[in-house]
């Protein structure tokens, strides 16, 4: 937990002096300076939060948040005084213009961080003598940023709640930079985590009744509160029960939607989505106090609606990272996004991680596709246009909580000007998502040319400093503005005009701090001053005086900046305010242009990588020609892929078989092979073209992967056992329209248990559930299958034989491979020859004793699946 370390490392004695203090709760507070008195008052509010303190240019924090800072951010931890009676207190701290980036390295880190700045000159606060007042001005949590920079701009970031009952579940989760906010209930909780996995969200919320409420697990940070059906993986918020139960969390969405029931947003009947999604809500207010964060309504979506994909499903079709390094190159979004936007890169991500099941909405997304490749000017004049598009879904986000500056209101306007011109291009096509594109609110250009009509083009960063509002755009403004320039004038003439009054031409016009602007006269010259001339000071060779003028002009101009400054303030929230009641058809319009971007670009992929439209039917059938992996298509370069046909899906047209038992030997392809299935089947279901000649597809129910499995460590579960798991899961909820995808399964044992195994998982996918199945496996014994199920095949990829080596050809083709390469590879890896030789004797004894081997070979009857299970040792 983020709360304060118990130990304290640095309160020890070293030698005779007594290191500083690293825990405020063993110290006197009274005895504390004011200052930190108020330090450790505001962190007591938020004890599960890392606390920045602002003390004049740099972010300080004390006691023990100063020994976690300094741990992760490797910054040195020093000490200052924290009152007489107390000595030093163990400190450190991050100068004010990189708080920033220091702060989202804390909260990347799984802490929650208050900022407490401060909120008046400094100045002042001096000459009154008192403390400068500071206030909380952010509270930092991982699933609540909401500031660009901290944010990625093509991922979402979700804060999402958690509400478990029994057996059943209540999510709901929301990007509050978008506003995007959904909620869905659902049973078994092993769905749940699939769920969670998918969203990967920064922060969930647990309703619990800890006793350390309000305090922020991290990423692998074991409680007992935490139901252990959750991945611990993810941070955790532990919040009172109160928000999520139903009696505060329906009227808190009433409310917030103002609404009267909940029927619209359709979840009235779902209690556990209402408190999750009420119990989120309460944590929005709680710690977006500053800023009312502007949500969209509420969506409630359900499991069913969409292709099942487990966790290591995502994870073994390497759509979002590769499983070897985790990194994003060589990923299928990597080799897919062609995305002009940030809002499409994030809209293409969520796409591919929730293909569809309805095929009326895969087809309005082809049939968009088709539109764009087939007018390749069309495509290209939106995809122009579209570069210069800005993150409009995420500014209009910060418009509506008031945190927009002005260079981000210039941004939304130029998008917003630009929109007009997108809608023009769409009026030219009749596809589905460029009609979308062409009902554009007629009153969001005019909106956006008033904002640039308003400010200047070279944006300062602050908004209460001034410099952002034109002339021309307020007679008020330059009305004193024009005051002020003639005082500024007056001032820079004033010099001059006394030299040629008095005649004295070492007159000069200066300022200092302790009375502002003067007159210098030297000494011999003093009996000159005009009557006008106040004295004010006298040094050895100089007289100082002013003049009532010069003090009037003086005052007004320090009071007119301060004027100034806030009149162009007050002007540029009144205009974002303006804006900000457009923030729910700006977002719909972004939505409309996130989809346009993701259908343009994968249009550009299609045309480019000669891809197809995949043509779905009724029914089981995955009937592929020629079709590639594509990713390895585009790392290898053009020509170089090897296409690879599949017909899979026992119909009344097709005689194709449910099962495909694949072997060939290491590195031929079958891994390779695999993917491309599950990947062709998964672009299709999202709508994508796919990397084939030709493509005829069903719609699937699921994809399982099984490839592969490493050690869990972190679960202290084997290989074998993994690999068991993910076995059951398989055959506990695949259906026969599900794609079942199998690497090597029973390897991790011994190699009759590992066969039997293999054999009889094998047998069940193709007799009990039909699933459409690639099974790729080493044991060439499960060849046998084939000769007694109907609809069972063989295929191997091939290799071509010489004598010096093997040559991949990485063709699938029909028949089982009757040899393995294992003591090939083996030889070519350099194992010594006598080794190679006794291995290939000790296979021919197996080969011709194995009891296994002699059963499956006498297996000759023929089954169709739905036939008992073949006794294969005749006894
Ligand atoms: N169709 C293909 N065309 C061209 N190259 C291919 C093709 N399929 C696979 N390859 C290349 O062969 C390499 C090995 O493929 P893959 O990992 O699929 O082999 P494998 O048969 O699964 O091996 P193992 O049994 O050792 O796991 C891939 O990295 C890829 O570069």
């Amino acid at each position: 937990m983020t709360s304060p370390p118990e130990s304290n490392p640095i309160t020890t004695e070293i030698g005779n002096k007594q290191a500083p203090h690293g825990d405020y709760r063993i110290l006197d507070r009274t005895k504390l300076t004011p200052m930190h008195q108020h330090y450790v008052e505001v962190k007591e509010k938020y004890p599960g939060a890392l606390l920045l303190y602002r003390v004049g240019d740099f972010f300080e924090c004390f006691f023990q948040d100063a020994v976690v800072i300094s741990r992760e951010l490797e910054l040195v931890l020093t000490s200052k005084e924290g009152g007489k009676d107390i000595g030093r207190v163990a400190m450190t701290g991050v100068p004010h213009h990189a708080l920033e980036r220091y702060s989202r390295l804390l909260v990347e880190k799984g802490y929650a961080v208050i900022i407490c700045d401060q909120v008046e000159d400094s100045a002042i606060a001096k000459e009154e003598k008192r403390m400068v007042e500071r206030q909380i001005t952010k509270l930092l949590t991982p699933g609540t940023l909401t500031d660009d920079g901290m944010l990625q701009a093509r991922r979402n970031n979700f804060l999402a709640a958690v509400v478990i009952a029994g057996e059943h579940w209540g999510l709901a989760y929301a990007d509050i930079s978008t506003g995007e906010f959904f909620t869905t209930q659902a049973s078994d909780l092993s769905s749940l985590s699939v769920e969670l996995l998918r969203l990967q969200p920064s922060e969930i919320l647990i309703p619990t009744n800890a006793p350390d409420l309000k305090s922020l697990l991290r990423p692998g940070e074991k409680s007992e509160h935490l139901p252990t059906c959750l991945p611990d993986s993810f941070c955790y918020s532990l919040r009172s029960q109160t928000p999520f139960l139903l009696p505060e969390a329906k009227p808190r969405l009433l409310t917030t939607f103002k609404i009267k029931s909940l029927e619209g947003l359709g979840c009235e009947h779902l209690p556990l989505a209402i408190r999750a999604a009420g119990g989120l809500l309460e944590y929005i207010e709680d710690t977006q106090k500053a800023n009312k964060i502007p949500l969209q309504p509420l969506r409630t979506y359900s499991l069913a609606d969409y292709l099942i994909l487990d966790h290591q499903t995502r994870r073994n079709l390497e759509i979002t990272q590769t499983v070897r390094d985790g990194s994003f190159y060589g990923s299928l979004l990597w080799a897919l996004d062609r995305t002009c936007t940030a809002m499409g890169g994030r809209a293409l991500r969520r796409w591919f991680m929730q293909p569809l099941l309805d095929p009326k909405g895969i087809k309005a997304r082809q049939d968009t596709i088709q539109e764009l490749s087939d007018h390749p000017s069309l495509r290209q004049d939106l995809r122009q246009l579209l570069r210069s598009i800005y993150d409009i879904e995420r500014i209009t986000g910060r418009v509506g909580s008031g945190t927009a500056n002005a260079r981000d209101l210039l941004s939304l306007s130029e998008s917003l000007v630009k929109l007009a011109d997108l809608s023009i291009l769409a009026n030219q096509g009749t596809s589905p998502f460029l009609k979308a594109l062409q009902k554009i609110p007629p009153d969001l250009e005019p909106l956006g040319k008033k904002v640039l009509s308003f400010l200047v083009e070279s944006l300062p960063l602050q908004i209460k400093e001034g410099g952002i509002i034109r002339d021309g755009v307020d007679p008020q403004l330059d009305g004193m503005r024009e005051q002020y320039q003639e005082d500024i004038q007056w001032l820079a003439n004033f010099e001059a005009t006394e030299k040629k009054r008095t005649g004295i031409t070492n007159l000069k016009v200066d300022s200092n701090k302790s009375f502002g602007y003067y007159i210098s006269l030297p000494r011999s010259k003093a009996e000159l001053a005009p009557e006008n001339y106040i004295r004010k000071q006298t040094l050895l060779n100089e007289e100082r005086y002013i003049t009532p003028e010069l003090k009037e002009r003086e005052t007004r101009i320090l009071t007119a900046k301060d004027d100034l400054n806030r009149l162009e303030y007050e002007i540029f929230t009144d205009l974002r305010s303006e804006v900000s009641e457009k923030a729910q058809e700006i977002r719909n319009i972004a939505k409309a242009v996130a989809a346009i971007d993701v259908l343009s670009g994968l249009a550009e992929i299609a045309v480019y990588q000669g891809y197809c439209r995949p043509e779905f039917v009724e029914g089981r059938l995955i009937d592929v020609k020629n079709g590639r992996h594509p990713v390895v298509e585009q790392s290898l370069g053009a020509g170089f892929f090897v296409p690879n046909s599949t017909t899979l899906g026992n119909s009344l047209e097709e005689n194709y078989p449910d099962l495909v038992i694949l072997t060939g030997p290491n590195a031929s392809g079958k891994s390779c092979y695999l993917r491309q299935v599950g990947l062709i089947q998964l672009m299709a279901q999202t709508g994508s073209y796919v990397p084939a000649t030709t493509a005829k597809l069903s719609i699937c129910d699921r994809i399982f992967t099984r490839v592969g499995a490493v050690d869990d460590l972190a679960t202290g579960q084997s290989t074998f056992m993994v690999e068991m798991n993910e076995t059951a899961n398989i055959l506990n909820h695949a259906t026969a329209r599900s794609l079942v995808l199998l690497d090597e399964i029973g390897r991790g044992t011994a190699t009759f248990d590992g066969l039997s195994i293999a054999w009889a998982v094998a047998e069940y996918l193709a007799t009990e559930i039909q699933s459409r199945t690639i099974f790729a496996t080493h044991y060439h014994e499960l060849n046998e299958l084939a000769s007694i199920l109907t609809n069972v095949a063989n295929y191997q990829v091939t290799v071509q034989e010489t004598p010096t080596q093997i040559i991949f050809l990485h063709q699938v083709r029909p028949g089982g491979a009757d040899k393995s390469y294992g003591i090939e590879a083996g030889r070519l890896a350099g194992l010594p020859s006598s080794v190679i030789t006794r291995a290939k004797q000790v296979m021919g004894q197996i080969e011709k004793h194995s009891k296994i081997a002699l059963g499956l070979r006498e297996g000759i009857q023929k089954m169709t699946p739905n036939q008992k299970q073949l006794d294969i040792f005749g006894e």
